[in-house]
């Protein structure tokens, strides 16, 4: 891959609505904006999930920027690559950071699918010519959550995930489950819950959830398998899973019955292609989470979900359930449910230049 330069643009949106969980709210969204443009005049594009703060992992949008300018592109520029995977291979030698990895190692991958007139779904592998989209309700609201959840209904989402925590689970899903009851639902805990708790996760059990999304602390494996012993709800695992070792132990130990793959938490679409293709072999279903990302990486996620165990409706929703307008045209449309998998090179969508531009705070370019 022969690479003339790479830009970093930090880019920078409002919420339509907070997003809110146990953990606080996001109501602006900044991140990062990888282009790689080769001596052919040929760009791939990235982007980098980190969120301003460490709320949801350790990264954040300086770290990446940090990893990206000092450590990643300079590897890049002394070690020239034929394909994706040797990026992933090269970055090997560095710990962690795992977002900023994923911004590169993702824009490589739609430039090596561009260089080969591919789609990128079809080049990983993707047998899926549309894909399932769910939709994520985060308010501590119930008023707001029904009125929320009919909307997204009206639009068509397969499947509604709700975020809970101690104060707001049973009475809160007992709640949409009176109107609903037979909406696929799932709940998301984002590691508020202790074994302790062990009660109040049982209960849920009577409301039919299609899965309880990472109950314990970010970083277990063995207590989740204690608590999938205890509950009949499947355990779906997010936090906890950040390589393709952690995924092996979960599904070994019995932590969860499915998982959600992030390429920004696994460190590129390499490793999250690996986790999958051991989940299909094991049967554990798996779905494509969301970061609240801007439409590159909803793109990038589009083509990852295209992959055959990607069973279940992800977090992959239409640009407009959180920008007023998306740096990507055409922006991420949902249609009777699903999403089309672009057949165009690479991630099939361009790029919106003028709102790249008006929402760009900072931006650097590399010569190669
Ligand atoms: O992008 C979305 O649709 C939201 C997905 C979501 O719930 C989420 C958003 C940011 C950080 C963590 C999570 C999560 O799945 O835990
Ligand atoms: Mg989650």
């Amino acid at each position: 891959m022969n690479i003339a330069n790479i830009e970093l643009y930090v880019i920078e949106m409002s919420l339509k609505s907070p997003f809110i969980t146990h953990l606080g709210a996001v109501r602006n969204r900044e991140g990062i904006i990888v282009k790689i443009r080769d001596k052919d005049g040929v760009c791939g594009y990235g982007e980098g999930v980190a969120f301003s703060t460490p709320w949801y992992t350790e990264e954040t949008v300086k770290t990446s920027m940090h990893m990206l300018t000092d450590v990643l592109i300079p590897l890049l520029q002394k070690h020239s690559i034929k394909h994706p995977e040797e990026a992933a291979a090269l970055f090997q030698s560095i710990r962690r950071n795992h977002m900023a990895k994923a911004a590169i190692e993702t824009a490589l991958w739609d430039l090596y699918a561009k260089g080969q007139k591919q789609s990128l779904a079809g080049i990983i592998g993707g047998t899926r010519e549309v894909i399932a989209s769910g939709v994520v309700v985060a308010t501590n609201s119930i008023k707001n959550a029904l009125k929320e959840i009919e909307g997204y209904i009206e639009e068509g989402y397969q499947r509604i995930k709700v975020k809970i925590n101690p104060q707001q689970d049973y009475e809160f899903l007992s709640a949409i489950r009176t109107y609903y009851p037979i909406l696929p639902i799932m709940a998301d805990a984002n590691s508020a819950y202790t074994l302790k708790d062990l009660d109040r996760l049982r209960a849920l059990d009577e409301l039919n959830l299609m899965m309880i999304e990472q109950p314990l602390s970010p970083n277990d494996i063995i207590e989740h398998a204690a608590l999938q012993k205890e509950i009949q709800t499947p355990i779906c695992l997010d936090e906890s899973i950040v390589t393709f070792e952690d995924a092996k132990n979960a599904v070994q130990m019995g932590s969860c019955q499915v998982i959600n793959i992030k390429t920004g938490r696994v460190g590129g679409l390499t490793e999250a292609k690996r986790i999958h293709d051991y989940c299909l072999q094991h049967n554990i279903p798996v779905w494509c989470g969301g970061m609240i990302e801007f439409g590159i990486s909803r793109a990038h996620n589009i083509a990852l979900a295209s992959l055959p165990g990607f069973s279940i409706p992800g977090d992959i929703s239409a640009s407009s359930r959180f920008w007023e307008e998306d740096i990507i045209s055409p922006e991420v449309t949902v249609k009777n449910g699903v999403i089309r998998v672009p057949d165009g090179s690479g991630i099939g969508f361009s790029i919106n230049q003028k709102r790249l531009k008006e929402t760009t705070i900072f931006k650097k370019e590399f010569l190669f």
